[in-house]
């Protein structure tokens, strides 16, 4: 499948990444030039070149990315022909329909090819995919793409209306997908195309949900058990460098400082307050000292005045609990990365019935006449 050379060579389908909305496929022809909005280039100067690389522009213009061709990019990058199907839905739909290496698949309709690829990947060689399309043009140009991309001996791609003549293959399938405007009406031939020898499975892609309604009455009527519905929908999450929130320790911390700096402050004002009083007090003492010495005789003993003088208390030195330790305290780490879920949910492209077929063992006339609940194997 695509090429596995580690470099650029003519005749390679290369994915031009431009940006996350503009990815494209080119088919490397020396000769052909490339032109965007990121620059002039020539198709030979590509050859050669690693895959993965980023290429500057003749005229200086911008960047390219040539990346080697997955199922996942050749989905964001094909040309579409009609509306495809999408990463999330066909990662659920391979992992429901238990599609694996050796499977062998049925899908109509092919449309772009998109699911077609993933599943030739996931099938292998070993596997096989009967792909079915009933617009020529559209089943033509897929088949070119299965050619040109090397998977044409996985992908068998017939051109038919499944709902009128149903498939080419009875009692063989492992698992069937059923892309289609109406398919209710392929459900019946699903049901002879696949295995009868253990339980096989079914996924039915529809836009609305009245045709939900429709497909789920006709695989009840067929016989399907275990219908199930899910939608796939994305929340794309924003990955934010942002400045690490901190530990408990480093707000406990700053709690503690911020504590000790107020009582300080407190302490500060009551000491200097204290201080004042203390020298208009004995600023006093001495103005009435100096009058009664004046005023009193010689004799007057003055013990008494200096026995009663203001004792200041030392306050600032107080001690007040909050003792920190800095070397205890952990350093926050300067960044993190935080993901921040979008609130909105996007991604509705379809809704997806699923339901398994299990073999009936033991067949009586009823379970002939398609009346009997099919036993579990
Ligand atoms: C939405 S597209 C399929 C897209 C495809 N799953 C992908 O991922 O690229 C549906 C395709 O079914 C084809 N189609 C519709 N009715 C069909 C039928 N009865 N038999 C075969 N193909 C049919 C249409 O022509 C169209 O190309």
């Amino acid at each position: 499948m695509w090429s596995t050379n580690r470099q650029v060579a003519a005749g390679d389908v290369v994915i031009i990444w431009q940006t996350r909305e503009l990815i494209q496929p080119l088919l490397i022809t020396p000769g052909k030039d490339f032109n965007s909005r990121f620059g002039h280039y020539k198709h030979v100067d590509f050859i050669g070149i690693p895959y993965g690389s980023k290429v500057g522009s003749r005229n200086g213009k911008g960047f390219i990315h040539l990346l080697r061709p997955t199922p996942e990019l050749w989905t964001m990058a094909l040309p579409h022909r009609t509306q495809i199907l999408y990463l999330a839905d066909i990662a659920f739909i391979t992992s429901w329909l238990d599609i694996r290496r050796g499977s062998r698949v049925i899908e109509a309709g092919t449309g772009s090819g998109s699911f077609s690829h993933s599943v030739a990947r996931t099938i292998g060689s070993t596997g096989h995919l009967y792909s079915y399309e009933f617009h020529e043009a559209r089943a033509d140009k897929a088949r070119e793409e299965f050619v040109r991309h090397g998977i044409e001996d996985i992908v068998t791609l017939t051109h038919r209306n499944v709902c009128k003549d149903g498939f080419t293959v009875e009692n063989s399938v492992d698992s069937v997908f059923l892309d289609l405007p109406a398919p209710w009406d392929a459900v019946e031939h699903a049901k002879k195309a696949l295995r009868k020898d253990c339980p096989t499975r079914i996924c039915c892609f529809s836009p609305c949900i009245e045709q939900v309604l429709r497909t789920v009455n006709a695989l009840n009527d067929a016989g399907f058990t275990d219908i199930t519905m899910y939608e796939t929908l994305l929340r794309p999450h924003e990955v934010q460098h942002l400045p690490a929130p901190l530990p408990l320790s480093h707000i406990i911390d700053k709690l503690k400082k911020m504590e000790q700096n107020r009582e300080e402050k407190r302490l500060r004002q009551i000491a200097n307050a204290s201080k004042r009083k203390r020298e208009d007090d004995l600023k006093g003492l001495e103005a009435d000292k100096r009058a009664r010495t004046e005023e009193s005789s010689a004799l007057e003993d003055n013990n008494d005045q200096e026995g009663s003088t203001f004792q200041a208390t030392p306050l600032a030195s107080a001690n007040v609990g909050f003792a920190t330790d800095p070397s205890q305290v952990e350093a926050p780490p300067a960044k993190v990365n935080l993901a921040k879920a979008s609130p909105e949910v996007r991604g509705h492209t379809s809704y997806l019935t699923f339901a398994r077929l299990v073999p009936i063992s033991n067949p009586t006339a009823e379970n002939i006449e398609g009346d009997a609940v099919a036993t579990s194997s």
